[in-house]
């Protein structure tokens, strides 16, 4: 990241802020895009806060998407480009999307930012690179710290979510939690309770991938917030292993293999618990492999032919796993033993089953068993991958 890039975000972002002002708006960069620019991290959204109704803003540009009308929302598309701009309101609608929004358009954007979540959170910039900072955010942000716009029980009684964003940005920005906000999570952290798992889950994710997860975990146990998460309530002394890696996951499916690993779940719980999460299918089914190979490779039993199954994707997967985990699994000799694999696909056999077919076989259960045979043959070395040579060892 450099400035280059983030002096051209907000380049770009300019003209949208002068259109609405040449049609007698008034309107501001807003929220993380501000927080991500002081602190010099690379911006991915640009948000604006306007005093225009989402009608006006539609009228103000030609190209717009209504992304969140009820919420006051509207996606303007300009220059390549596109800017979610949102009307000075109050009353987050940022509530659970099972819950009705209840947001209510105010006259100025003083009135917008003090409905916001944190101090950081709640910085403006103006057309000129003015900052507005009612609250103090740039002190917060020289002082490396999260806490919460005015009383932080309000902010929390609004938006639950916002205590999973709170313990998730300590970890993105390597910040502490502020002792009053962190009270007020201890406090109310039963609300998490109320809010949708997919919201927790980005959070969540959030958390686990940022550099300083580590620290970051100790808050999210120590203040309750675990024990409003599926399947972790009840688990603190497990999970504080989390706050004592060597180094925090890189990777997703890694990370949730982690926690099933901690939490002990058996092989045939790691689906109801990734459910719950409200985990995709193809994440589900990652994590069942990568924890199978973990055990598998734990254990110290693995045949050349377990590592052809397993596969690089999951045998690197488990090897991370276990690098977090601090156990000693010689990971370049399983990765050089898996490398030097005849095959590494059941495609590059040089036999398939239209091959023995023709060979005279008949389509049976047989004939499957031969594949097998063949391809386990093959993988570890028994016979080299040629029909004639695979030919003779199957005595066919
Ligand atoms: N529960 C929430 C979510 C968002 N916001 C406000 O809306 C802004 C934009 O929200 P969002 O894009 O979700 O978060 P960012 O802070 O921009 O963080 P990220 O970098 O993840 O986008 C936040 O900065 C904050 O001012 C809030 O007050 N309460
Ligand atoms: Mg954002």
């Amino acid at each position: 990241m450099t400035n280059i890039r983030i002096t051209e975000v907000f380049t770009q972002a300019m003209p949208v802020l002068e259109k609405l002002e040449e049609a007698g708006f008034e309107a501001y960069f807003v929220g993380g895009c501000v927080r991500d620019l002081l602190l010099e991290r690379p911006i991915h959204d640009v948000d604006i806060a306007t005093s225009a109704y989402p009608e006006e803003v539609k009228e103000t540009f030609a190209k717009s998407i209504d992304t969140g009308i009820q919420h006051g929302t509207v996606t303007v598309l300009y220059g390549g480009s596109s800017y979610e701009i949102t009307t000075f309101r109050t009353e987050s609608g940022y509530q659970d999307f099972r819950r009705p929004d209840k947001v209510t358009f105010v006259q100025n954007l003083d009135e917008d930012l003090k409905r916001r979540d944190f101090t950081i959170n709640a910085l403006a910039m103006n057309r000129q690179g003015e900052i507005i900072d009612l609250f103090d955010g740039l002190g917060d942000l020289k002082r490396r710290v999260i806490k919460a716009v005015g009383v932080a029980e309000d902010r929390f009684h609004e938006d639950a979510l916002r205590m999973m964003r709170a313990v998730r940005f300590m970890s993105q920005l390597s910040f502490s939690l502020e002792e009053k906000t962190r009270q007020a999570i201890i406090n109310n952290h039963e609300l998490l309770s109320k809010i949708s798992v997919e919201r927790i889950r980005e959070e969540f994710v959030k958390l686990a991938l940022g550099k300083d997860s580590r620290q970051a975990f100790k808050d999210f146990l120590a203040t309750g917030l675990s024990e409003e998460c599926p399947g972790l309530a009840g688990k603190k002394d497990q999970l504080s292993v989390l706050t004592d890696l060597k180094a925090g996951p890189d990777d997703e499916a890694v990370f949730w293999s982690l926690i099933a690993v901690l939490i002990n779940l058996p092989a045939d719980k790691i689906s109801p618990f990734m459910r719950a999460w409200k985990n995709s299918n193809a994440m589900n089914q990652q994590v069942r492999q990568i924890v199978a190979a973990f055990d598998l490779l734990s254990r110290g039993e693995e045949s050349d032919f377990d590592l052809f199954e397993i596969g690089q994707e999951n045998l690197e997967a488990a090897l991370k796993l276990a690098g977090l985990l601090g156990k000693p699994l010689s990971s370049q000799v399983l990765l050089d033993r898996y490398n030097r694999l005849p095959i590494k696909a059941a495609g590059e056999l040089a036999i398939d089953g239209q091959w023995l077919i023709k060979e005279g076989i008949k389509p049976s259960p047989e004939l499957g068993q031969l594949l097998r045979k063949a391809l386990e043959g093959v993988v570890s070395g028994q016979v080299e991958n040629s029909q004639a040579a695979i030919a003779e060892f199957l005595a066919i």
